[in-house]
């Protein structure tokens, strides 16, 4: 255990009440004051903004639910959309929210499957595995009872120097001013001060506060307010040299025992992804995916958070090993000066893309709604910009968690990310997206090229929607790569790549029992089981790409476009 004390003075040693000359006032203040922001009246809008509003019970009539499923394991949610909005109108950006205390109950995680959330998250800082293991069990009685496909992951807690506790019970405010009584805090981590020198300067949250180190005694720092704000709970603090970061993470354990004991309870539940916090490089998430693999647990899928500088150096070769990554802008913003945000995101979504992997956008979207019920302007820009890059979901945190408007939080998204998804079809800007080659062995190769040239195909000619056949996603991932205009039905017979494909942009998963070797089989018993549903009209295209062949010998045979008109 360390501490920070006095003005601060920062000690491993739990020593509380050393006495310093620095003049930091300690005060504590009862909530976090937000000055000048009024409450959306609601009342004189100019229509325009209040269509945000409406989108909150926009999607997926109630009366869908009541549709028992019937041989397709098509979800409920898309259901509804295609038949309100038609092919070209479904939403392409998938959308995560955290669960907290504020929509737990099954009420309230029902209606946020309704507004459209494609997976929960459980973020195991917080509360107890039984708390977590109530939601999961929530969770999968409204998949199996209300016909939803809402995917689950779990983020760890990971490792990262923290404060602990500074005495009060919320926030302390630090001034620069000489004469403040002194006061403690503990940290998190044993051995943070080493090799940490006088004249460094320790930022609190990403840049909110500033101290410099003016005295070293044994592991404790005394420091200097230099920069007056706020000291939260929990607060994420850094050490700059000559204005760059020094980096600490990679000295603490990416996945520590009790990380490795959330997995073990994810696993044994059967959550769908794992979020490994605090990744500095590929070697974690290798482990982690070996020690899945020993388990015989391959469908569940492993994501690594981007949110130290390490892991911004590494970046290709963790985006390599993981099957998917989270921008966590809040502890990055921690670690890289908060101007380089922006363009690093669109580095990250971009590599992502490129390398086929899906990557989800998170932390402080709309972070005004944790309290108010309407969104900053700015932050509704920030969400549309995440769609312009082409994310593949976006992510509510103390929004959903926490917020008492979670549901009007995620129709927000849900219509910032459909106004954007369809500006970017009207000014073509698909049309920009560079594809890296990817494969290396041709008929990996032969797969690209054929989904390259498919999506090429199917917008050119206009189709409505484009079917895929696949087993472990790769196609289908493949073809969102691409980032068509028509949305992608990927049909498979394997529940984890149906619950993996939730993450994925422009995909959606349709469980279905199809069968090897017999293709044209499989697409006729699924075109005709949609047809039926009344979700195929006659004259409708569909751009039909298979390989679910790929087990045999001569695959790349077995690989193919057909377009079919719907008679
Ligand atoms: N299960 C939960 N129980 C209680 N509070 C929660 C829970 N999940 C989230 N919260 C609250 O919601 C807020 C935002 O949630 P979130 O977990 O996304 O925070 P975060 O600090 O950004 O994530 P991370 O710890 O991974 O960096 C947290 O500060 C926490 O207070
Ligand atoms: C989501 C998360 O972990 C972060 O933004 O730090
Ligand atoms: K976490
Ligand atoms: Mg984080």
């Amino acid at each position: 255990m360390a501490v920070v004390t006095g003005n601060p003075i920062i000690s491993p040693s739990l020593l509380t009440n050393r006495v310093t000359q620095f003049g930091l006032r300690s005060e504590v203040s009862g909530a976090k004051v937000v000055p000048g922001r009024a409450i959306g009246s609601g009342g004189k809008g100019k229509g325009k903004v209040r269509v945000v509003v409406k989108a909150a019970v926009q999607i997926g009539g109630l009366e869908q639910l009541k549709k028992a499923k019937e041989g397709l394991g098509f979800d409920t949610v898309s259901e509804g959309e295609l038949r309100e909005k038609g092919f070209l109108g479904m939403r392409k950006t998938k959308l995560v929210c955290t669960i907290g205390p504020a929509c737990c109950s099954l009420e309230d995680l029902e209606k946020l499957a309704l507004g459209g959330m494609n997976v929960a998250r459980l973020n195991m800082c917080h509360n107890t595995r039984d708390w977590h293991l109530d939601v999961i069990k929530k969770i999968k009685k409204l998949n199996e009872e209300k016909g939803f496909c809402v995917s689950i992951m779990i983020d760890t807690e990971g490792s990262q120097i923290q404060l602990l506790d500074h005495g009060a019970p919320s926030s302390v405010k630090v001034e620069k001013l000489e004469g403040y009584p002194p006061f403690t805090v503990q940290a998190s981590y044993d051995g943070f001060s080493e090799g940490i020198e006088v004249g460094e300067v320790l930022v609190i949250d990403g840049g909110m506060a500033s101290f410099e180190v003016i005295e070293k005694a044994g592991n404790d720092l005394c420091c200097r307010c230099t920069d007056s704000s706020l000291f939260l709970p929990r607060a994420k603090f850094s050490f700059w040299r000559d204005g760059k970061l020094v980096a600490r993470n990679s000295e603490l354990p990416t996945l520590s025992k009790k990380d490795w004991a959330d997995i073990e309870f994810g696993v044994s539940e059967g959550v769908d992804f794992i979020a490994l916090s605090f990744v500095n490089d590929a070697d974690s998430v290798r482990q982690l995916k070996n020690y899945l693999y020993m388990r015989s647990s391959r469908s569940t899928r492993v994501l690594a958070k981007i949110e130290s500088l390490e892991s911004l150096q590494k970046l290709e070769e963790i985006i390599e090993a993981c099957d998917g990554i989270m921008v966590a802008r809040g502890d990055l913003g921690v670690e890289i000066p908060y101007e380089q945000i922006p363009t690093v995101q669109e580095e990250i979504t971009r590599v992502c893309r490129e390398l086929n992997k899906p990557v989800i956008v998170a932390s402080q979207l709309l972070e005004s709604m944790v309290e108010y019920p309407t969104p900053t302007r700015a932050e509704v820009a920030d969400v549309s910009e995440a769609v312009r890059q082409y994310a593949d979901a976006l992510m509510l945190s103390g929004e959903s968690a926490i917020g008492p408007y979670g549901q009007k939080a995620l129709s927000v998204l849900q219509m910032a990310s459909s106004r954007m998804e369809l500006w970017s079809r009207e000014e073509n800007r698909q049309s920009i997206l560079h594809q890296r080659p990817l494969g290396e062995s041709l008929p990996d190769r032969i797969a690209e090229q054929i989904c390259n040239c498919a999506v090429e195909m199917a917008n050119n000619l206009g189709v409505d929607a484009i079917f895929v056949y696949t087993k472990h996603g790769q196609m289908a991932t493949l073809l969102s790569r691409n980032r068509p205009y028509p949305p992608i039905f990927a049909f498979t017979s394997d529940k984890g790549t149906r619950m993996a494909l939730n993450l994925q942009w422009g995909v959606i998963p349709v469980l279905v029992d199809l069968r090897d070797d017999e293709m044209e089989a499989n697409i006729t018993m699924t075109m005709e089981l949609i047809k039926r549903k009344g979700m195929l009209k006659p004259g409708d295209v569909v751009m039909v790409v298979s390989d679910l062949a790929s087990t045999h010998i001569n695959y790349s045979a077995f690989q193919s476009i057909q377009v079919k008109t719907v008679v």
